[in-house]
């Protein structure tokens, strides 16, 4: 198969009013700095209830992407549609209502130094629930500071007495503070050891499958993708160039995706995952195989 032929569909995007099958929808996409353009017409749907994983060279424009569909970055052209709301015509309030229907874990998890865990946890909750008593919002805090896997004193620690992985665990409490439907995650196993790494993905797909969560995760880690992500999405040449499990990439002839997950980190990236599946399941039973799919060539 062509890389061209898994290329977005040109259609303009037909959200659902209310089931939102397609939580986000970006159609057109084009961002810019000075002459310096970073996509130009990219088109993506991210399906309800999956981790997508987020692939491209450095300086693709993945977190810009990222920055584009929670409003953080507008773009000179091109609609972004999330849970139903145009995020370049939105209004005050509906900004608001959208943005506590997400959480965000940034890279390096910008947390507030001088907070503790648990009030960088509360910041949102004070934000959007004004209301809330300071017990309740404090319970609230240390629950989702477990949710995360992290112990209970951890809430009351600064950032600066964690470790690097603690601390992205704290950042990940912050973003689930507002119990949200949709999760970004921007490299969260950076700098981290491979066990802590793999701890992270995991507690990523429990979350996931526990919270009912859609994830928008962009990773240079291939180990991430190929334990927890349902499909990956490849940005080069200002674009989505395809979208799909990592089967269906690797039957493309595109030379960055032959060299991103043939190469051989990507090799061993997948041995491992065979081996670690071979031990999960019974004897017999192992087939070693991904999930397998079409390649949707609407990017859906
Ligand atoms: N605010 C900005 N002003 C000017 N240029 C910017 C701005 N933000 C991003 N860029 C440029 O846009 C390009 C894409 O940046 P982005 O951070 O999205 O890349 P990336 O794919 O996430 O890279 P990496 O994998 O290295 O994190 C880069 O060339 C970057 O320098």
């Amino acid at each position: 198969m062509n890389a061209d032929q898994a290329l977005q569909d040109d259609a303009p995007p037909q959200q659902e009013p209310r089931d939102f099958e397609h939580p986000i929808v970006v159609h057109g996409l084009r961002n810019a700095f000075g002459d310096h353009v970073i996509h130009d017409d990219l088109s993506l749907e991210v399906r309800k209830g999956e981790i997508l994983g987020v692939v491209g060279g450095s300086g693709t424009g993945k977190s810009v992407l990222m920055r584009s569909i929670i409003g953080l970055q507008q773009p000179s052209a091109g609609d972004v549609c999330v849970l139903g709301q145009n995020m370049t015509e939105k209004a005050d309030d509906d900004e608001i209502d959208i943005r506590s229907r997400w959480g965000v874990l940034f890279q390096g998890g910008a947390l507030f130094s001088t907070l503790t865990v648990g009030e960088n946890v509360e910041v949102p909750l004070k934000q959007f629930y004004p209301g809330m008593s300071e017990s309740l919002r404090s319970e609230v805090a240390r629950f989702k500071v477990r949710l995360s896997g992290l112990p209970d004193e951890a809430s009351f620690k600064y950032p600066s007495e964690l470790s690097g992985g603690m601390r992205k665990r704290a950042g990940l409490a912050r973003a689930l503070a507002l119990d949200p439907e949709l999760l970004f995650l921007d490299e969260p196993t950076a700098g981290l050891d491979p066990i802590g790494a793999a701890a992270f993905d995991e507690l990523t797909r429990e979350l996931k499958e526990t919270l009912g969560l859609t994830v928008f995760l962009i990773t240079h880690d291939l180990d991430t993708l190929y334990a927890i992500c349902d499909r990956v999405a490849v940005l080069a040449d200002k674009k989505v160039i395809a979208v799909g499990t990592i089967p269906e990439l690797l039957a493309l002839d595109h030379p960055w995706i032959q060299e991103y997950f043939n190469g051989p980190r990507g090799r061993a990236a997948d041995t491992s995952r065979a081996r670690q599946a071979e031990h999960a399941l019974p004897a017999g039973s192992a087939n070693g195989g991904n999930k397998t799919g079409e390649v949707n060539e609407a990017g859906a």
